[in-house]
């Protein structure tokens, strides 16, 4: 078996054209240098509503806290043009211009689910299908006082254009009841989601089983 070659060059962007422009999205040529020092093209898509040094949205791990009930995460789901049917996310949406991830998250999340929630962490910007696109967002963790009265009985705030459903979901048994979901009806779980619920699965509800050291 031959060896790939040796990385020579650090890797760079040195060109970038636009092939088509649309109100929210356009399709770019980019011209770079690869890591051995070849000049080669990427189809790229990007967000035409990027504000500067930010993240071009927010996802919000939301968590409903109420006496007397188990801890729920805060879901939403809505039909989604790109895949043609509808999807179970984290409550998301674009910052706008001026706003922080921390102010965009709350105010979104007010938007889409009614509820009024209070940062306690936030990631870095991430990225969220690269070779695609260069989209990036930030997720910020929030709790919900849900015996707060205003969380009570909560009322969203959608555009007239805007069709959301929000789902409680039980932390403790989050992907069963995502698993459960899928079985009973059509619709695609954003990776962001499903993988939350595998590391949870794996991290704290197994604590009986034995490990096992593999070489
Ligand atoms: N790619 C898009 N095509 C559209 O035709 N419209 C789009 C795109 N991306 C965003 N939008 C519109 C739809 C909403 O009116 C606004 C804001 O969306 P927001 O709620 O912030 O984000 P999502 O919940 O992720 O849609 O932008």
């Amino acid at each position: 078996m031959s060896s790939p070659p040796k990385s020579t060059t650090i890797p760079n962007v040195v060109k970038e054209e636009v092939i088509a422009s649309g109100k929210w999205l356009k399709l770019e040529k980019t011209t770079y240098v690869d890591p051995v020092g070849n000049t080669r093209t990427w189809e790229t898509t990007k967000r035409t509503t990027r504000q500067a040094n930010a993240a071009d949205g927010v996802g919000i791990i939301a968590l409903l806290k109420r006496t007397l009930h188990k801890d729920c995460v805060v879901m939403v789901k809505q039909f989604r043009p790109p895949i043609g049917c509808c999807t179970l996310e984290f409550p998301a949406g674009l910052i706008d211009e001026g706003e922080s991830a921390e102010i965009a998250a709350l105010r979104e999340l007010k938007e889409e689910t009614g509820y009024k929630g209070e940062v306690v962490g936030v990631t870095p910007v991430t990225c969220l299908d690269p070779g695609l696109s260069n989209c990036t967002t930030q997720i910020v963790m929030v709790n919900i006082n849900g015996d707060d009265l205003e969380s009570t009985n909560p009322t969203q705030q959608l555009g007239k254009l805007e069709f959301v459903e929000v789902l409680l979901l039980p932390l403790d048994e989050f992907q069963r009841e995502i698993d459960d979901l899928m079985k009973k009806e059509r619709i695609v779980v954003d990776s962001k989601v499903y993988i939350y619920g595998m590391g949870m699965s794996q991290a704290f509800f197994k604590p009986n089983e034995l490990r096992v050291l593999k070489q």
